[in-house]
């Protein structure tokens, strides 16, 4: 259980530690959490998110889909516990096998190292692809049939909760019940482009949906004032049970 101010993370996407940290500062008091994911880990390693958290109260989503063999993952997973993050992930496609070690080794190193076990979720279809991607992958049946095999999947397999876009969250939520925490990136303000997103809903959407967590990134980062967008995301929300005013 993760208490959050609001359901938003911002993913601050970027290469350098001290606009990252700087970002990390400012916006910890705005936001529910903050993410950091595959550029700014790949860039600044495990010492960058020891920063960037340290500059902030706000929990921590450590984003790096982890995807590999049941072994591989589970040694990945534990050296990410030691960071204390409030999430990590994987992706479903690696299989039972697989996210049953990934649970396994957040509570064992959990347990080892005296912090709070993170949320394990899995990523099902990357909220950048539509039908006609997936297809290209050898996946023939729509996205929104490929995430719920995936999400009743990693249920099975004891994952808390999955990556999905906010097009699939009521569906899931109707499959898999209230307990299942549903995270979606793909969010847009009406005010803000897509990008390379595919299946995207705006933030209040997203949470009609069914979406416990949401991921906003570029609308914040690359607005002229990160924090006044950030601001105003947050304030069209609905407040939530346990969720500060
Ligand atoms: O399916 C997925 C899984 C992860 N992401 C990540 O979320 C953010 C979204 O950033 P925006 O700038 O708001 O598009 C990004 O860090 C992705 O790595 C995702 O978009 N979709």
């Amino acid at each position: 259980m993760i208490q959050l101010r609001n359901p938003v993370f911002c993913a601050i996407d970027t290469t350098d530690l001290n606009k990252a940290t700087r970002l990390a500062a400012r916006i910890g008091d705005t936001v529910g959490g903050i993410k950091l994911g595959l550029e700014f880990f790949t860039s600044q390693g495990r010492r960058g998110v020891e920063q960037v958290a340290k500059a902030s109260e706000a929990p921590l989503f450590l984003d790096l889909k982890f995807h590999d063999i049941p072994n591989t993952v589970a040694g990945a997973i534990r050296a990410a516990v030691s960071l204390k993050p409030a999430i990590v992930n994987v992706h479903a496609g690696g299989g039972r096998t697989m996210m049953q070690a990934a649970v396994k080794a957040a509570s064992e190193a959990a347990a080892e190292f005296g912090v709070a076990r993170p949320l394990v979720l899995a990523v099902t279809v990357l909220t950048s692809m539509d039908d006609g991607d997936l297809s290209e992958t050898g996946v023939v049946r729509p996205v929104s049939d490929q995430v719920r095999a995936l999400a009743a999947l990693a249920r099975e397999s004891g994952i808390d909760g999955v990556v999905c876009s906010p097009h699939e969250a009521s569906v899931l939520r109707a499959d898999l019940g209230a307990d299942f925490k549903l995270l979606c990136p793909g969010v847009r303000p009406h005010w803000a482009g897509a990008d390379d997103q595919k299946r995207i809903m705006t933030p209040t959407e997203a949470v009609a949906a069914g979406a416990d967590y949401l991921v906003v990134g570029r609308p914040i980062t690359g607005a002229a004032e990160p924090i006044a967008a950030a601001e105003k995301i947050v304030s069209e929300l609905p407040r939530r049970n346990g969720e500060a005013s």
